[in-house]
C-alpha cells in the first residue's frame, strides 16, 4: 500500500513515534515529506544520517514551530503531560485545517482542542511498537473538531503499517490497555517463558530458540488456520497427556482474570494522565 500524504510535521520522535515513523518509510512515504523534532541533539543527528529533516530542541529553540509551519498532519509523539505545553507553544505556528495526531495515553481531544486554534482538526491515536515492522494495531478517535476527512488522513499514518481501529473515544484507554501496552505483556511472557526452560536446564540460546520460535509458530498457525485459539489448544492438548497437566496449572493461575486486573490497572493510570 502507498500513500500520498501532505507534509508531515512529527513532534517528539522517540519509542512510538519512531516506530510510526519507521512503518511510513518502509511503506514507500517519501523522506522529504516528513519533517521532525526530537529533544537532544544527537538523536535529530542520527536521523539527519538517515537522510531526515530533523531538528532538536536542545540547539534550536524554534524546531517545533518551524516543523508545523506549512504542515499538513501534525503528530505529537511526547509523553503525554508534554502534550498541552507543545500545543501551547505551536498554535500560533499551525496550517489553518491542519489534522493534529497525538498518539499519548490519557489526553482527551477536548483537552488539546482547548490549545489549538479553530479550524484545526483533533484525532487521538494509541499504536503499538510492533507498528515499525509493518504489523502495528491502532486505535483511533476522532475529536469533536475533526470530520471524515481527517479521521480518514490520519489513519493512513497507520494504517500503511497494520490494523487501525475506529472506536469512541471513551474506549480508548482502554483499547491502549490492551493493544497499546500488549507488545510489553508479550515480551514479558517470553522472558519468563525463557527463565522457566533455562531453570530446566536449557542454555539462554537454547531456550530463546525454543519459546521464540514455539511464540511465532503458534501465532503464524492461529493466523492461517483461522481456526479459534481453545481449539488449537485443545488440539496440542491430549487427553490423559502432559499438557493436560501443564494448562492446568496455568488455569489455576487465572490468567484472564490477571489479564484483565492489568488491563484495569493501565486504564487507572491513563485516568490518572488525563488530570496531570
Ligand atoms: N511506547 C509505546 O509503546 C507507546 C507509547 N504511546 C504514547 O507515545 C508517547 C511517547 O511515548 P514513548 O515514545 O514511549 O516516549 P519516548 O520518551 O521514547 O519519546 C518521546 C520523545 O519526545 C521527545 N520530546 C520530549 N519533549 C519534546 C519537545 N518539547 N519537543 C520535541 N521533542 C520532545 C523526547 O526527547 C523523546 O525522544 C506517549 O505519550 C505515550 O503515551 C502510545 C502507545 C504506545
Ligand atoms: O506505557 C505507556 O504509558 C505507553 C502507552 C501505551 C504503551 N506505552
Amino acid at each position: 500500500m502507498t500513500i500520498e500524504l501532505p507534509r508531515v510535521a512529527m513532534l517528539g520522535v522517540g519509542s512510538m513515534s519512531g516506530a510510526v515513523l519507521q512503518g511510513l518509510l518502509a511503506s514507500g512515504v517519501a523522506s522529504d515529506t516528513v519533517v521532525l523534532t526530537t529533544r537532544s541533539e544527537s538523536s535529530a543527528a542520527a536521523h539527519r544520517v538517515s537522510g531526515l529533516d530533523a531538528s532538536a530542541t536542545e540547539t534550536d529553540a524554534d524546531a517545533n514551530r518551524a516543523a508545523v509551519r506549512g504542515a499538513g498532519l501534525v503528530v505529537l509523539g511526547v509523553k503525554p503531560f508534554g502534550i498541552v505545553d507543545l500545543l501551547d507553544e505551536v498554535a500560533a505556528d499551525l496550517a489553518p485545517g491542519a489534522v493534529v495526531v497525538s498518539v499519548a495515553v490519557g489526553v482527551t481531544t477536548a483537552t488539546m482542542e482547548a490549545h489549538v486554534p479553530a479550524g484545526v482538526r483533533v484525532v487521538r491515536a494509541l499504536p503499538n511498537t510492533p507498528i515499525g515492522v509493518g504489523l502495528g494495531v491502532t486505535g483511533i478517535s476522532a475529536g469533536a473538531s475533526a470530520d471524515a476527512d481527517a479521521t480518514a488522513l490520519a489513519g493512513q499514518l497507520f494504517a500503511v503499517s497494520g490494523e487501525v481501529i475506529e472506536v469512541p473515544e471513551s474506549q480508548l484507554d482502554a483499547l491502549s490497555a490492551v493493544s497499546g501496552s500488549g507488545p510489553a505483556y508479550v515480551f514479558l511472557l517470553v522472558e519468563q517463558w525463557q527463565q522457566a526452560a533455562e531453570a530446566l536446564g536449557f542454555t539462554h540460546e537454547q531456550a530463546r530458540t525454543m519459546v521464540q520460535g514455539t511464540v511465532r509458530g503458534a501465532v503464524e498457525l492461529l493466523a492461517r488456520s483461522g481456526s479459534e485459539p481453545a481449539d488449537l489448544r485443545r488440539a496440542v492438548t491430549s487427553p490423559k497427556g502432559t499438557t493436560e497437566r501443564a494448562v492446568a496449572v496455568l488455569q489455576d493461575a487465572d490468567l484472564a482474570g490477571t489479564l484483565e486486573h492489568a488491563a484495569r490497572a493501565a486504564i487507572a493510570r491513563a485516568e490518572e494522565l488525563s488530570r496531570l
